[in-house]
């Protein structure tokens, strides 16, 4: 399986897809398509460059991947999966503390230590690139340049750990999400290693409610309240038609398959705009955490 992933060897979604791949794909050849940036991941596989696909989706310092919400309303892909990553960021450079004038990383992780570098750095320049693998890679060019990386990346550019955990919280995690052309959903889930039946799945869909209107959110909620079904998850993302308007993101507990998941999804839907179902997929089991 050829699998398309953010970044250059060693960055987080690395990680992640090798989490996930060790949990759910039997099959042993697979190989790992890296990819500059996210969008470049949606492009590999709508070119049938690769058959799936590991993006960051949310982090819980920073939020939301604004991008990866916005091409899986656009682009023509599922979700068949999820992992979760611990996320150490690391100050990583060749040269020595005092010599660093410019920071590198990727937007998400320069903010998950908005803090630290404000704190520590005042004067550095903050640069941003595609990925944390990337910005590493970078630093190995000038000892006056650090990157903000995952302590694995020191090894993959033999750059020193000038200062680990650096991010400002203690806790931090990233969530990301496989995806595949929704073409070939049913037979990519089906290639999967056979799911543990006590794991419980989890449901994304996005909806656009198309006119604004007192209460139109509201019943959309009393759907799921009114079968019982666990919301884990809502965020709004701005439609890009006029300021003010919104597309919501909603992830909830249950499969497709149950029959009061598609009655409410049914309920749903005939009161909305648009809805797009995403997928139905194993949730994360953070019992089996390997990092
Ligand atoms: O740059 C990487 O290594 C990534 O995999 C991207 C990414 C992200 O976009 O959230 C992943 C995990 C961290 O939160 C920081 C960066």
């Amino acid at each position: 399986m050829r699998i398309g992933v953010l970044g250059l060897k060693g960055s987080y979604s690395e990680k992640a897809a090798k989490q996930w791949i060790a949990k759910n794909v039997a099959e042993n050849d697979n190989v790992l398509e890296h990819c500059s940036d996210i969008q470049d991941v949606f492009s590999m596989l709508e070119n049938k460059e690769c058959d799936i696909g590991v993006v960051p989706l949310e982090n819980s310092i920073e939020g939301s991947v604004g991008v990866t919400l916005d091409l899986l309303l656009e682009k023509d892909v599922n979700i068949i999966g999820e992992t979760i990553v611990t996320i150490k960021h690391c100050l990583l450079s060749k040269g020595k503390e005092e010599d660093i004038k410019v920071i590198l990383s990727h937007p998400q992780a320069l903010g998950q230590c908005r803090n630290f570098l404000k704190m520590t750095f005042p004067l550095a320049e903050l640069r941003t690139t595609g990925s944390t693998s990337h910005a590493a890679k970078l630093a190995t060019e000038f000892e006056e340049m650090a990157a903000i990386a995952s302590p694995e990346t020191a090894d993959v550019y033999k750059l020193d750990i000038l200062m680990p955990d650096i991010q400002d919280r203690k806790h931090n995690h990233t969530r990301f999400v496989v995806i595949t052309r929704s073409e070939t959903t049913e037979n990519m889930v089906k290639s999967l290693k056979q799911a543990d039946s006590s794991s419980p799945y989890k449901t994304s869909i996005i909806v656009y409610l198309d006119r604004d209107r007192p209460g139109a959110l509201y019943s959309i909620l009393g759907e799921f309240a009114k079968h019982n079904i666990n919301l884990t998850r809502i965020e709004s993302r701005p439609s890009k038609k006029v300021l003010g308007d919104y597309v919501f993101y909603i992830d909830f507990e249950g499969n497709i398959s149950d029959d009061i998941i598609k009655d409410a999804i049914y309920n749903i839907e005939s009161s909305v705009g648009m809805l797009k179902m995403l997928g139905s997929y194993q949730e994360f089991d953070s019992t089996c955490e390997s990092n």
